[in-house]
């Protein structure tokens, strides 16, 4: 399982530009994605795909071509091209920008892309954390029925009364989930620790897709016909392009959709990951850099 995360986008205020830059002004108000860097020359980045460039560079735990480390929202400030920059809408707010820009774009591109933007459909989200709520409010806003499935019952009234589920399965629950087999176009899996598939395919009807978002280093596993049967498919996908992050916040703020969150300062990481551990956030934590004294943290 990969380590849990502080929200790692940037979203402030730009301070400077340089002579070419085109984008932007000096005040704008703009956020910073998964990727700081990518090849220019590839497929993937031809297409608007830069966040499959085999040489991209991530805004955290990086390195930048001169060797110096990324950073992400991590540091007071940022040197960044253009490229990978999206102007934060007028009045959104930006610590609510911020998970927009990870778990935001993460279930509307897959969402997107898989054509599953459409009305009507019935989908279903495995774990609600910090990339599951907004895939609730985000299918919502699309006009899915929604189906929270999570690993105990006790976020059943988040997620039905404040989030806006339209049901909720306990994966523990045999029966209930059976009642529900074949009843959903797609399944997002958030889980980020290895677990079955079978469960969540047998939930999907034809055609339904099962779309993997959770970084789990171990092998999954699955027989064939749980597949074939049904001509289900089993996908992945990473965050989203800079042009879909733009459009999730677009999205978002056209639909209302606003992320939950809990901000934080400096000083309060190493308990906000040790909360993360225990599940114990909604949903997310946004460091908030700018009010933090980061000479004490
Ligand atoms: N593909 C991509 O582009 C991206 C992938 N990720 C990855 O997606 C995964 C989910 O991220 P995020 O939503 O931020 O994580 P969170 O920790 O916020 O949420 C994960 C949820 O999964 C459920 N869960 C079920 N079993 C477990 C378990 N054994 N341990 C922990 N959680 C469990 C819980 O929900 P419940 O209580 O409902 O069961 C939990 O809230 C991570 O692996 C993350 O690295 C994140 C961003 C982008
Ligand atoms: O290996 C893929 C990792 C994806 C990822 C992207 C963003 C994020 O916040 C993660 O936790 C994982």
């Amino acid at each position: 399982m990969a380590p849990p995360q502080l929200s790692h986008e940037v979203v402030g205020e730009v301070e400077e530009v340089g002579a070419e830059a085109t984008k932007f002004r000096a005040g704008d108000v703009v956020g910073v994605g998964l990727i700081v860097g990518c090849c220019r020359q590839c497929h993937p980045c031809k297409s608007s795909n830069e966040q499959y460039c085999s040489k991209k560079i991530w805004s955290y735990n990086d390195v930048y071509p001169d060797g110096k480390p990324t950073q992400g929202g991590f540091s007071s400030a940022m040197v960044v091209d253009q490229k990978f920059v999206v102007k934060i809408p007028a009045g959104m707010a930006p610590e609510q920008a911020a998970p927009l820009l990870c778990a935001g774009v993460t279930v509307y591109s897959p969402l997107k892309r898989f054509g599953l933007a459409t009305p009507g459909l019935r989908g279903g989200i495995l774990g609600l954390g910090g990339v599951g709520h907004m895939g609730v409010m985000v299918a919502k806003a699309m006009g899915h029925h929604v189906t929270v499935i999570s690993s105990s019952d006790r976020k059943r009234a988040e997620a039905v009364d404040h989030l806006g589920a339209d049901a909720y399965l306990v994966s523990s629950d045999a029966a209930a989930m059976a009642a529900a087999a074949g009843t959903l176009d797609y399944v997002i899996d958030t889980v980020p620790a290895h677990h079955p598939l079978e469960p969540y395919l047998a939930l999907l009807g034809l055609d339904g897709k099962l779309v993997v978002m959770g970084v789990i280093n171990q092998p999954l596993s699955f027989v064939s016909p749980m597949l074939m049967l049904g001509r289900k498919s089993i996908a992945g996908s990473f965050v989203g392009s800079v042009e879909e992050a733009e459009e999730t916040l677009a999205f978002c703020q056209a639909k209302g959709v606003t992320s939950q969150i809990e901000v934080v300062k400096m000083g309060y990481v190493n308990e906000a990951l040790e909360r993360l551990e225990r599940n114990d956030v909604r949903y997310r934590f946004v460091i908030d850099v700018a009010g933090s004294n980061l000479d004490d943290a």
